[in-house]
């Protein structure tokens, strides 16, 4: 990477805002051990622990701390990297950060030291990403998944899937050169094995993704059903808070309203929604019209129904949940029925997952949270060894391949090589995005510009 144009010095916090025990101004590029040693009035050994006084311009004390000096490559960033670890005090650092500045370095904007490392090599994009979900992780399990991603474990799936295509692209291209030869001469059948292969790991990639997903944004859970059926009580009991409107005029609901609950450290979102019903004002169609969208991004559809009469509710909401990945359907107001009257109706819900409640009382919502507990975490694979957080671009990404590489095995079979070539293409293109071996234009700046400054 020693084409990249000389690069300026940037510095920044890198610790959290406010206070804290110790607080970290890190600067990277050309400059840093220069300035720092500036600031520390004395020579930085590259590894080493220096105590010293941070001086401002007229030699008075800034703050007094710990120096550090790691010489390019061996870095984060793999430039040099200096960094001054004084006292965690906003103010102290602030002025800290301005000297080192008034020296030459400039303030770097969100996530542009991991772009450094990102740039210099050490890291690739999916790592890089995963920095960032390292530390927005919400729980344990979604930390130990972004630090396998951040180790590679996602990338050197890709990579190796991504090797597989490169080999069939060879393949493929040699094949034009033959083309007045039947494929099956020019090792058809060895490619056709090499497909089924490839197509495989895809998948098996594309599963694992997607899980991925789920871990870093945890489950994204919409409740739906008719009116009045109790999802806002519902979402309510759930939060432990009062966060919705709920009367017994139906139709109350109109607009979504988001709510992260924590259930025993896995966190997930609810999601309360206007009851789906015929007709109703425009506002009420509206939200409607919202609700149906809303479970358009939903990992699970909670599907709220009165126990009293499941079904005609669940009439109301059939066409609606049919394509979310998951449902879990709630018989609420059990409350309401009595004791002698214990089995109602059930719904045909296809033997998918049920459980019986009652919003007002409480009861059943021990065996809901529960359920949504064992949801949230996924299936047994999720907690298997080798999870790795991953993100919609990726899942975006491994999708398009699925495409073409399903493209350019039906134009394979119709022997039309040079589809098939440019499709394979297209499928090792598509990989290289989760890497950043191939990159468009603009997805540097939006990934990184979402990092935290000093990142
Ligand atoms: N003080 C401090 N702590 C930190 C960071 C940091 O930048 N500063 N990190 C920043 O995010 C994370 C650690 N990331 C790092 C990654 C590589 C190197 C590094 O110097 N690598 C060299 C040497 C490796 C070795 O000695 O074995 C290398 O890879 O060549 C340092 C920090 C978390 N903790
Ligand atoms: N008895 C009983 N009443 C309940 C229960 N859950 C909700 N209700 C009542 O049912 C009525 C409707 O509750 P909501 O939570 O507003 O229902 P909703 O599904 O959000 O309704 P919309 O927003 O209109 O679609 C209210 O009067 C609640 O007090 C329950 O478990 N038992
Ligand atoms: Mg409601």
């Amino acid at each position: 990477m020693t084409d990249a144009p000389a690069r300026d010095t940037i510095a920044a916090v890198a610790t959290a805002p406010g206070a804290g025990g110790v607080g970290i101004v890190r600067l990277s590029g050309p400059r840093a051990q220069q300035i720092g040693e500036t600031v520390a009035a004395r020579r930085l050994r590259p590894r080493h622990a220096h105590y010293a006084r941070f001086l401002d311009a007229d030699g008075a004390a800034i703050d007094d701390g710990i120096a550090l000096y790691f010489a390019a490559p061996a870095s984060y960033t793999g430039e040099d990297v200096v960094e001054l670890h004084g006292h965690g005090g906003p103010a102290v650092l602030e002025e800290l950060l301005a000297r080192v500045c008034a020296l030459g370095a400039r303030r770097a904007r969100p996530g542009e030291f991991s772009e450094r490392a990102f740039l210099e090599g050490r890291l690739d994009l999916a790592q890089a990403e995963a920095v960032a979900d390292l530390i927005a992780a919400a729980d344990v399990r979604a930390a130990r998944a972004a630090r396998r991603a951040l180790d590679g474990e996602f990338s050197r799936r890709v990579e190796a899937l991504a090797g597989d295509l490169l080999a069939i692209r060879i393949h493929v291209e040699a094949a034009i050169d033959f083309a007045d030869e039947p494929l099956d001469t020019l090792g058809g059948a060895a490619l056709r094995q090499r497909f089924v292969a490839a197509s495989t790991a895809l998948d098996a990639l594309l599963a694992a993704a997607e899980r991925g997903r789920r871990l870093r944004d945890g489950l994204h859970a919409v409740i739906v059903g008719p009116p009045n059926a109790g999802k806002s009580s519902l979402l309510n009991a759930l939060a432990g808070s009062d966060r919705a409107i709920v009367t017994d005029i139906a139709g109350t609901t109109r607009d979504l309203l988001h709510e992260t609950v924590k259930l025993d450290g896995v966190e997930l979102t609810l999601v309360d929604t206007a009851g789906l019903r015929e007709g109703g004002d425009a506002i009420e169609r509206e939200g409607m019209r919202r609700a149906v969208g809303e479970l358009q991004r939903a990992d699970l559809a909670i599907v709220v129904l009165d126990a009293r009469d499941p079904d005609s509710g669940l009439a109301s909401v059939a066409e609606a949940i049919a394509q979310v990945p998951a449902r879990l359907y709630v018989y609420n107001k059990i409350d309401l029925i009595e004791s002698d009257y214990a089995s109602p109706t059930p719904a045909d819900i296809g033997g998918e997952d049920r459980v019986f409640v009652s919003a007002r009382s409480g009861a059943g919502l021990d065996a809901l949270h529960a359920r949504l507990r064992a949801l949230a975490q996924g299936d047994a694979a999720d907690a298997a060894d080798g999870a790795f957080t991953a993100r919609a671009r990726h899942v975006d990404a491994l999708l398009r391949a699925r495409e073409e590489l399903d493209d350019a095995r039906a134009q394979l079979d119709h022997e039309m090589l040079d589809l098939a070539a440019e499709s394979l293409r297209q499928a090792h293109e598509a990989l290289g995005e989760i890497t950043g071996r191939v990159r468009a234009d603009d997805l540097l700046g939006h990934i990184f510009s979402n990092f935290c400054i000093g990142k």
